[in-house]
């Protein structure tokens, strides 16, 4: 066993903080940390889940690989008696070392959709064949010609009252449903969205349980025309695919039917929210936020950890080559960046709690706190994909030449990462849903009626309103957290009365409020990110509170003001326009991160350790933990396929005969 780089050593020595208490408390106890290494272990040790590296296969045999794992896991999940959604999650992204698989949409959307959806006695028929893994299922919701907007969805559900069966049709090119993940080759059923039509009346969309392969033979059952759409960027493991249904039949029993319902007769019966169906995707939405924290931790530990055992350039004459982690162009690149894993993890706790305390309302009956969940499941869906999104590049980037080596992890994390930007509602069009209920709250709280939650903010309208700067003290306290959670909460209330303002001054000139919207859609946008912005802040700040290891709570402290604060510098014309900074306050915070940079510096290799992921899950010769970057380097090129022989085929069939031609 080679010995651990010494610089990485010399790092670990220094950091001021256990990291083993950091790590606990991301994970929520010590006892929490303890099962969730045990269960990685599990699959670490299992001679079955030897990791291939899939850059040397080709996509059919990642598909392979992949299904392969995912039928072992399903079988083993059961055998070790592993039953737990968060302990199954820790398992299967062991398994597949991060990447996406075939089964995904069957475990994260098609039993979801069914526990969400179905009534009792449909649970009864699908939901053990389903967690059986006899019915593979997907969500075909997009079609060639629509993913966001699903009102105007073309595929159809009829209802036959003669035969109590509804008739499945794709009537057009653009109605083919395109992208589910498993679709194409994995699935035997669908979960397919389609507008209900029923006594010749059209109620929307529903949801239908669709069988699509025969059971025994797997070939595609009558009437329905379904593969694989094709390489992607990335997912090259998913089987994303297309389905074209023509006069497909299927029981009324199918129709998900725990709030809306098609009676034998073909009579309609109508749901208490007609947003219900979209219920599934505020589910994954709200995991979204969990998975940007995931992507850009990893991708934090590999920069960081890398830039701690490279050595580049001279930073003083004479002296030997310093780590590049002592740039502070490079320290600020990555901080800024491992501030936001950790705002963006507490986030993703917060977003995670919220939406199970809020379903459990729904579930009692209580649909009144759906709005503000879909608001805030949308646009922090939106605000931290983009960040980690961009991020994730920003790490790569600073790992220079080795970062575009896929054995560095971060490309494969980056085109695994991106889709979700677009997947489950397009990110600009989350930002709008998420404005759409900030004008709407704002209105209220104009009319008196007072907002709870995290738009409470919105009631302090009339003490919001501009005043000179000079005429003021100054708001900003940049030493302090709270004065600067306070600074966000006054720029999204500005810039929810800026968006709101501009629909109100397109309106009077008397277009209507579909045009009104559409040309304040800037403003609109604006909005929501201040507005997300805000929370994460708030959200960061509120956890430090829960601190009680008063060594951890200073290096978190550090790295929230260290968000707060580059936040600031990149929106400073919000601040200083809302008049909630002065022109002298910005090169203040300019030298105060500064500052935080070389307080987080020797803390910052042991702030990505505590991530805790295990060399396996990072699958990164530039992350290992020991720091052994260039040896392992070496051995993986070794490994690719074009060194296979020593002299290529190509050289016989094309150079040599044109040597001897020339
Ligand atoms: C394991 C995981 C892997 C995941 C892989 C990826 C899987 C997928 O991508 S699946 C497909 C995902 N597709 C999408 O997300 C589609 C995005 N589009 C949409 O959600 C909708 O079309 C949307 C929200 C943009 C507009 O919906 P539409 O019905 O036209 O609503 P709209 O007219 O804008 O608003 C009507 C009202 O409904 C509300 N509303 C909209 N969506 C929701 C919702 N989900 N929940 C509650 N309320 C909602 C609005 O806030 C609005 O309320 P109000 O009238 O009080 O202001
Ligand atoms: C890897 C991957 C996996 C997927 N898996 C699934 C799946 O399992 N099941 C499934 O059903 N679907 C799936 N999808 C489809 C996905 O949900 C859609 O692509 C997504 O909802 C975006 O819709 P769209 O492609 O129609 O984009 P479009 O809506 O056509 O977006 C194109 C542009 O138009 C803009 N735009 C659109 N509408 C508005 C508006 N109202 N206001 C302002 N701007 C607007 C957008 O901002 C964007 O810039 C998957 C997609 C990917 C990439």
């Amino acid at each position: 066993l080679a010995a651990m780089n010494p610089d990485i050593c010399r790092e670990r020595e220094n950091a001021t903080f256990n990291t083993e208490t950091l790590t606990n408390m991301l994970d929520g106890s010590a006892e929490k940390t303890r099962r969730r290494r045990e269960i990685e272990s599990l699959v670490i040790n299992d001679p079955d889940f030897q990791h291939d590296d899939p850059n040397f296969m080709s996509r059919s045999e990642r598909y392979d690989a992949a299904v392969k794992k995912s039928s072992q896991m399903i079988m083993k999940l059961r055998d070790y008696g592993i039953s737990d959604p968060e302990e199954i999650y820790f398992y299967k992204r062991c398994v597949h070392r991060g990447f996406s698989e075939p089964l995904d949409l069957h475990l994260g959307m098609f039993l979801t959709t069914l526990l969400n959806q179905a009534s009792p006695t449909q649970l009864d028929t699908f939901f053990t064949p389903a967690w059986n893994l006899e019915i593979v299922g997907t969500y075909a919701q997009t079609e060639l010609g629509h993913g966001t907007h699903i009102r105007k969805l073309e595929t159809t559900a009829t209802y036959d009252p003669s035969t109590q069966e509804f008739v499945l049709n794709c009537p057009t090119v653009s109605s083919i449903k395109w992208w589910p993940g498993g679709l194409g080759k994995t699935s035997n059923h669908a979960i397919v969205l389609a507008q209900l039509y029923t006594l010749g009346k059209c109620h929307g969309l529903h949801a239908f349980i669709v069988p699509i392969r025969c059971m025994k033979t797997h070939q595609p059952l009558p009437g329905v025309t379904v593969g694989d759409i094709g390489p992607k960027f990335g997912f090259e493991e998913v089987d994303n695919g297309y389905l074209k249904l023509e006069n497909v039949r299927i029981p009324r029993e199918n129709m998900l039917m725990k709030y809306a319902q098609v009676e034998p007769d073909g009579s309609y019966l109508k749901p208490p929210s007609d947003k219900l169906t979209y219920g599934t995707m505020v589910f994954i939405r709200a995991m979204i936020v969990g998975e940007s924290a995931r992507a850009l931790s990893k991708s934090c530990t590999i920069a960081i950890r890398y830039s701690a055992v490279r050595h580049q350039s001279e930073l003083r004459p004479g002296e030997p080559e310093p780590q590049i982690l002592d740039y502070q162009a490079q320290q600020y690149k990555l901080f800024p960046l491992l501030a936001a894993a950790y705002a963006f993890t507490f986030v993703g706790q917060y977003m995670s709690d919220t939406y199970h305390r809020i379903t459990g309302h729904i579930n009692q009956g209580d649909f009144s706190q759906l709005p503000e969940l879909h608001a805030l499941a949308a646009g922090l869906k939106a605000f931290t994909t983009w960040t980690a999104n961009a991020g994730i590049e920003v790490c790569r980037m600073a790992c220079g030449g080795h970062g575009y080596l896929c054995c560095s992890g971060l490309p494969d994390i980056y085109v695994t990462f991106t889709p979700t930007c677009t997947y489950e509602g397009e990110n600009t069009v989350m930002m709008l849903q998420t404005a759409r209920f900030l004008v709407k709250c704002y209105r209220q709280a104009r009319e008196g009626q007072q907002l709870s939650g995290t738009v409470s903010y919105l009631n302090e309208q009339q003490r919001l309103q501009p005043q000179p700067v000079s005429s003021r003290p100054t708001v900003v306290n940049i030493n302090d957290l709270a004065s600067l959670v306070e600074a966000y909460k006054l720029r999204a209330a500005k810039l929810v009365e800026v968006a709101a303002k501009s629909l109100q001054g397109e309106l009077q000139r008397s277009i209507s409020q579909e045009d009104a919207w559409n040309n304040s859609s800037i403003e609109l946008v604006r909005a929501s990110d201040a507005h997300c912005h805000y929370v994460v802040v708030e959200l960061f700040a509120a956890k430090l509170s829960e601190i009680s290891d008063t060594a951890v709570h200073s290096v978190l402290n550090t790295l929230a003001l260290l968000y707060a604060l580059h936040g600031i510098t990149l929106n400073s014309g919000d601040f200083l326009q809302a008049g909630l900074l002065s022109v002298p306050q910005l090169s203040q915070i300019t030298q105060r991160i500064k500052a935080l940079l070389v307080e987080i510096r020797p803390n910052a290799v042991a702030l990505v350790d505590s991530f805790d992921y295990n060399d396996e899950m990072l699958n990164s010769v530039l992350g290992r933990y020991d720091g052994n970057v260039y040896e392992s380097m070496f051995e993986w090129a070794k490994r690719s396929p074009l060194n296979r022989t020593e002299v290529h085929e190509s050289y016989y069939k094309y150079m040599k005969p044109l040597r001897s031609k020339l």
